[in-house]
């Protein structure tokens, strides 16, 4: 249903409710869990041995389900209480505990869809709950598609005060077009200025759902959790697995334990497995020794087995990091079983170098990136060579925030220090000649690195990557909004009222005008209260042209990009002059250009300078000196040499910010 208009995906959903298949539970039969043990295990108090058996879990009594919504409406603070009420932490001080890795407790927001399995009391009966807190964020939209996949209901979290928002409307169609149950929430009622009834409105508006089925809860205060606990134990249907059949389990994440090694989170679609036993992975028929096997509660507890239905980790000698594939299906040695079909790749929205300081620190590098790429499967990942940077790798993202979490994980995971090109889209050309053809391998290439464009005069069609994206804004806004699409080379396709005051637009942009500062420049235009969303549209012909940036003359091939003829010349200024600010000067005149097919469109030049920072030191203290040396000494190694011109090493991401 992905590309489908939005009212006709509400068509079809009125068309679905009224074939009752609202409710219908997924045949999907597999959970997600995460859990970065290395990286926050004091966050969390450990469990050094269930205080339950799983034994005591039919399938009658597991729950998967998973908490999505837009940025900040309160999904790992409910995921905070779930644990509380449930005893699986104490209660007290916690914070988005699931949020476990560094760069998620600095940022304040979730990145990696994460799991904790919960022991509830309802009814007299024990449930085996597990529950995946999941990013909100459109750059992680991947790692919400993957949880959806994994489990069999949903509780869609919408914020008392502002209300739904672009990504509750995409977090909600994923979870529509998966057939999961929809428990709807609307969070933080304690607010002074919630307006929990509006709300309701337009979730029932939107979503076509009734509104005695929408919870009201405020997760801060822990007001309506048990009631939360009730509908997903009696509106979410549990997993349908056969605990008397061969193995069959499915690796849903893995990631390298610099400790254990490789860590694969399993679903135990079929059977049953126990630390010991010898498993064969479907994809490359290795076989392995289980090691450690477990679930998480909240952090890995070892449990000796884990049964059909249920979900856990497991440890076996597996050091490579490339062994453990996410969508790999595990069997017992000697019994195979069909494999299961596996994730869809992710489409990769953005693409930059990343090369190391200092080229001998690339195998470092290449670890790092292999390690943690098995850790985030959205990540595409080609070897690359820059003149001026060396060896390194081409990788392909789904947005810059998402680049620049995996750069700030590289650093803060695996101690890896890189050097970020200036981000692009993928770009689609057709090339004419048989020679050219041969060359390149086709009549259509897809250009990935902007210097590699081939030359215009081959050139007979360009193409760029469009996006849908939904805007929803109060109304005031709208025409500055408007504008700001317009400016964006957005075309309008739909404006509709959700409530009295809300509006929700429909545009379609190129990918490469949203991808920087638009919505930073959207956010400033509506004091922050717009909300923006999109998704993937193919591609459209545009006129394009190869923008080259030069340094004394000399060509700076990591600058190089592709933007429409429209936007060359004004691109082409502000990159000249964010260079002029951003390169600092030196003992000689350096100049700055802008080219187009070899015509210079843009020119600044840097005065020169030398600066002596030993100046203000007066008298004979030549240790101050040697110290004030040895900074500068250290200052220039944050600086890349492109012919005789020393370049600061974050300005290829600098120049692009507006
Ligand atoms: N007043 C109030 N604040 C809440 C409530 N629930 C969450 N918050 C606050 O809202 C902010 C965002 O909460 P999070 O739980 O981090 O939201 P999230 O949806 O997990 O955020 P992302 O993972 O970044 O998408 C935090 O400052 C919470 O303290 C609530 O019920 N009432």
């Amino acid at each position: 249903m992905t590309g489908l208009h939005f009212w006709q995906r509400l068509l079809l959903l009125r068309w679905h409710r009224q074939l009752k298949l609202f409710t219908k539970a997924s045949s999907i039969n597999c959970l997600v869990q995460k859990s970065y043990l290395s990286t926050s295990v004091s966050l969390l108090q450990q469990h050094q041995q269930l205080p339950f058996d799983l034994n005591d879990f039919p399938v009658e009594r597991i729950r998967n389900f998973s908490i999505i919504a837009h940025v900040d409406h309160g999904k790992s603070t409910l995921a905070d209480r779930l644990l509380e009420i449930t005893g699986t932490i104490p209660k007290g001080d916690n914070n988005q505990v699931l949020d476990r890795l560094p760069v998620e407790r600095e940022r304040g927001i979730t990145v990696k869809a994460q799991t904790a399995s919960l022991i509830y009391k309802y009814k007299d009966q024990e449930y085996l709950l597990n529950l995946i807190d999941t990013p909100g964020h459109v750059d992680f939209h991947y790692e919400v598609s993957r949880s959806l996949a994994a489990c069999h209901g949903v509780i869609l979290l919408v914020d008392a005060n502002q209300g739904v928002q672009a990504q509750t409307v995409a977090n909600f169609y994923l979870a529509f077009e998966a057939e999961l149950t929809i428990i709807p929430v609307i969070n933080k009622i304690d607010l002074k200025n919630a307006q929990p009834d509006v709300v309701a409105d337009q979730i029932h508006n939107l979503f076509d759902i009734d509104k005695k089925d929408i919870l009201k809860i405020s997760a801060k205060q822990g007001i309506g959790i048990e009631e939360v606990l009730a509908a997903v134990i009696e509106r979410i249907p549990c997993p349908k697995h056969d605990r008397k059949k061969p193995l069959k389990a499915f690796v849903f994440d893995s990631w390298y334990d610099r400790y254990k090694g490789v860590v694969a989170h399993l679903a135990i679609y079929d059977g049953f497995m126990k630390t010991g036993d010898r498993i064969t992975c479907a994809s490359n028929g290795k076989t392995y020794e289980l090691i450690e096997v477990g679930v998480m509660y909240p952090t890995q507890v070892p449990s000796g087995f884990l049964y059909a239905g249920q979900v856990g980790y497991a440890m076996m000698n597996m050091r490579n990091t490339n062994e453990a594939k996410i969508g790999d299906t595990f069997y017992h040695e000697n019994i195979p079983v069909e494999a299961l079909p596996g994730f869809k790749d992710a489409t990769p929205m953005v693409f930059a170098g990343m090369f190391p300081s200092e080229q001998s620190e690339f195998p470092q590098m290449r670890s790092a990136i292999e390690k943690l790429t098995l850790n985030d499967r959205s990540v595409q990942i080609k070897i690359d060579n820059s003149p001026a940077l060396g060896q390194g790798y081409r990788l392909g993202f789904l947005g810059l925030l998402h680049m620049d979490v995996f750069n700030q994980r590289l650093q803060q995971e695996f101690d890896a220090s890189v050097i970020v090109t200036a981000p692009n889209v993928a770009f689609k050309v057709k090339i004419i000649g048989e020679k050219n053809i041969k060359h390149y391998g086709s009549n259509e290439i897809t250009v990935l690195n902007p210097c590699l464009m081939p030359i215009p005069e081959i050139i007979t069609e360009y193409r760029e990557p469009m996006v849908d994206a939904t805007v929803i804004t109060p109304a005031s806004y709208m025409a500055s909004i408007t504008q700001l699409c317009l400016d964006h080379r957005g075309r309008i396709k739909d404006q509709s009222y959700i409530d009295d005051t809300r509006v929700l637009i429909q545009v379609k942009f190129p990918l490469a005008e949203i991808l920087v500062d638009f919505f930073d420049e959207l956010k400033s235009l509506s004091s922050g209260y717009a909300s923006f969303d999109y998704q993937d549209a193919g591609y459209e012909i545009s006129d394009l042209v190869k923008l080259d940036f030069t340094l004394n003359g000399r060509e700076v091939e990591e600058l190089t990009m592709i933007c429409h003829v429209s936007r060359a010349r004004e691109t082409a200024r502000r990159v000249c002059e964010k260079l002029k600010n951003t390169i600092p000067r030196q003992q000689f005149v350096i100049t700055v250009q802008g080219k187009v097919n070899q015509k210079v469109i843009a020119r600044e030049d840097i005065k020169a300078y030398r600066k002596d920072v030993t100046a203000k030191c007066y008298g004979g203290d030549i240790t101050r000196k040697m110290k004030l040396l040895k900074n500068q000494a250290e200052g220039k190694k944050k600086l890349r040499l492109i012919g005789n011109v020393e370049i600061p090493k974050d300005a290829f991401i600098k120049i692009l910010k507006r």
